[in-house]
């Protein structure tokens, strides 16, 4: 999906929601542990009851990858799901790879190829030859972390190095490599005052900001600091939506929560 068409399905929309896929078999309702294959089963749930309030799903692969076989192949399942019934639904596998140049490029077509995800999210520390890789595939998006969400993001990220915050670097260093047109970033939704800055860097760069819900992160506040002319903002909720109930109504009850996000970001569209 061309980032032209992110932007316009977010006007149709009116929602700039991403919804977290992070699947865990002890809080999924009990009675969904008898099908054959839970965490799709969940999954297709949420997904049909969720849809039209949303315009990305972010499965994070940690929660299939420790179901081991039957959980990628339930990955692989959501993923052909979402392409075959949404198609106009962008798509991050929340991977959250990097490597040497080679091995990198095999985590990209796993992503991009194999499973044909529109993105992909990519840690920057190993540097432009680990990132570049991904960023070779056309129309297909790499979603690098800027500033992350959790405590620790203090202990390296926000380090002043030449003068400079240690993001800010990154940030900065990343447009200069080929193909940076395909980056993304994320910044977590509880760092939202530091947008100013970051927005100041990469004005025109689709923005993941996950945060919101459990962590305690601040709609209004990310859209304040953090919204360009293309909206340029994809906020994630997980927990906060899909365990929103654990019992037969779980679909119906995580969509209330998606549609009270939606409410606030239509409203703060037409403001
Ligand atoms: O890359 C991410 O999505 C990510 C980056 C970050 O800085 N913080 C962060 O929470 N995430 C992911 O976003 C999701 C947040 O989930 P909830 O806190 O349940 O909404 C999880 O899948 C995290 O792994």
């Amino acid at each position: 999906m061309t980032t032209a068409q992110l932007v316009e399905q977010i006007k149709k929309k009116q929602s700039f929601l991403c919804i977290g896929l992070d699947v865990d078999l002890n809080k999924i309702p009990e009675h969904l542990l008898k099908e054959e294959d839970p965490i799709f089963a969940f999954n297709k749930a949420i997904i049909d009851a969720t849809h039209h309030l949303c315009v990305a799903y972010k499965p994070n692969t940690a929660f299939y990858e420790a179901y081991g076989l039957k959980g990628w192949q339930a990955l692989e399942k959501t993923i052909n799901y979402l392409n075959s019934e949404y198609p106009e639904i962008f798509t991050i596998a929340d991977a959250k790879r990097g490597d040497i140049g080679n091995t990198s490029t095999m985590y990209a077509k796993a992503f991009f190829d194999d499973l044909a995800f529109d993105s992909v999210t990519v840690a920057p520390y190993m540097g432009k030859d680990s990132v570049e890789p991904f960023l070779a595939f056309e129309n297909k998006h790499t979603i690098m972390l800027g500033l992350t969400s959790n405590k620790g993001a203090f202990d390296f990220q926000t380090k002043m190095v030449e003068g400079k915050e240690l993001y800010k670097q990154v940030l900065e260093t990343s447009k200069t490599w080929v193909n940076s047109e395909n980056l993304m970033y994320v910044v977590g939704a509880t760092k939202a005052e530091f947008l100013a800055d970051i927005r100041k860097i990469i004005p025109e760069s689709f923005l993941l900001v996950p945060g919101v819900g459990a962590q305690g992160g601040n709609l209004q506040d990310v859209c304040k600091y953090g919204m360009n002319d293309s909206v340029g903002l994809l906020i994630n909720s997980s927990r906060g939506i899909i365990y929103a109930s654990n019992g037969e109504d779980y679909a119906g009850e995580a969509a209330k929560k998606a549609q009270e996000l939606q409410t606030e970001m239509a409203e703060i569209l037409s403001a």
